[in-house]
């Protein structure tokens, strides 16, 4: 049986229309109007458990609109969706003792007040005996090497520092499924690192099956082998991350550092050139191309640094869907 199983899920939301002005105000108060929009429209798809998979699309796609109705934050307008054997919207106990959502961008923990304090709020509210929440805390610490931090107000603690103990407020009732929004969002990139590998040890440790959003494309290669596309709320891609890359980013990104000969009319014979600055150009290239012009760019120019990359998955999308190539 899958741990998420989600079937012809939909969300519209109405947003009021008002026009500008007193008389628009006083319009609007009497007679309200709407326009609708269609933020997830129709999706379809199952998580196996222990599985980690990546949540991808653009700004406004519609994934936090998801996450929120698989974790019961709002009710779909139509569909069907299941965690565990429980139905999201309910609520129960067993539900929310069995998941967590960690949004990046929001904090549960007490700006003012050391970590360790909102943690034991925590461990009180999800019923952990004291021995029980010590232990958790202990191993949570060494497995976000947090040693030392727990005590000072949340405030002093750096955004990575933060985010992981975040991470442990979030996870100190040891939910199976984690639905994780942006987790890595701003943080540098020792501790987005830490941040990953956290999250693959809690997947192995705990069989966790993690559903995670996220605009870093190393956060999605690290961790998941399968990743959704959602495009205007419609889910455009279920599959794993190679074919997503072969189908939506034949190209990779090439930086080169050159020490002469940095003009634009030469670079642009070797792929498309995304930017000149000094003497480090950004190129893209074709895929089935790349190892003959990484060879030429070596032959043929005064190259002093040169590196390969997939471009931010942002970047690839915003091409995919400018080029109008995007399959429904
Ligand atoms: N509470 C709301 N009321 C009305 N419209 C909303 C609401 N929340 C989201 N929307 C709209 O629904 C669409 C999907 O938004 P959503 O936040 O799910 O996208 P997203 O993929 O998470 O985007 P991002 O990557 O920018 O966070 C957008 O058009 C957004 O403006």
């Amino acid at each position: 049986m899958p741990t998420i199983d989600v079937n012809q899920l939909s969300k519209r939301y109405p947003i009021a229309i008002k026009e500008p002005g007193l008389g628009g105000t006083l319009r609007h108060f009497w007679r309200r109007q709407y326009r609708l929009v269609d933020a997830v429209q129709s999706i379809s798809f199952h998580i196996e458990p222990g599985e980690v998979v990546g949540f991808l699309g653009p700004n406004g796609a519609g994934k936090t609109t998801t996450l929120k109705m698989l974790t019961g934050l709002i009710h779909p307008s139509s569909g069907t969706v299941r965690v565990g054997d429980q139905v999201p919207f309910q609520r129960r106990t067993e539900f929310l003792q069995d998941i967590t959502l960690v949004m990046g961008q929001k904090q549960q923990l007490l700006w003012d007040l050391p970590a360790l304090d909102s943690l034991r709020i925590n461990g009180a509210i999800y019923g952990l005996s004291d021995k029980e929440f010590r232990y958790r805390v202990d191993e949570l610490t060494e497995m976000l090497a947090l040693q030392g931090k727990l005590n000072q107000p949340v405030r002093k603690l750096s955004l990575g520092e933060r985010m992981k103990a975040e991470m442990m407020a979030a996870l100190l009732h040891r939910p199976r499924v984690l639905f994780l929004d942006e987790p890595t969002l701003g943080l540098d990139v020792n501790a987005q690192v830490a941040v990953r590998e956290f999250l693959r040890d809690y997947n192995r440790r705990y069989e966790a099956t993690i559903l995670l959003t996220s605009h870093y494309m190393a956060d999605i290669t690290a961790l998941c082998r399968r990743v959704l596309l959602i495009y205007q709320g419609r889910l455009i891609y279920d599959g794993s991350l190679e074919g997503l890359l072969d189908r939506f980013a034949p190209y990779r990104e090439v930086t080169v550092d050159l020490a002469t000969g940095c003009d634009a009319a030469t670079l642009s014979r070797y792929g498309e050139l995304e930017s000149l600055e000094g003497c480090t150009a950004r190129l893209i290239v074709h895929r089935d191309t790349l190892t003959q012009t990484v060879a030429r760019l070596l032959g043929d120019l005064d190259v002093q640094d040169l590196t390969v990359s997939d471009p931010p998955v942002e970047e690839v999308i915003g091409r995919v869907f400018a080029a109008g190539s995007a399959e429904r």
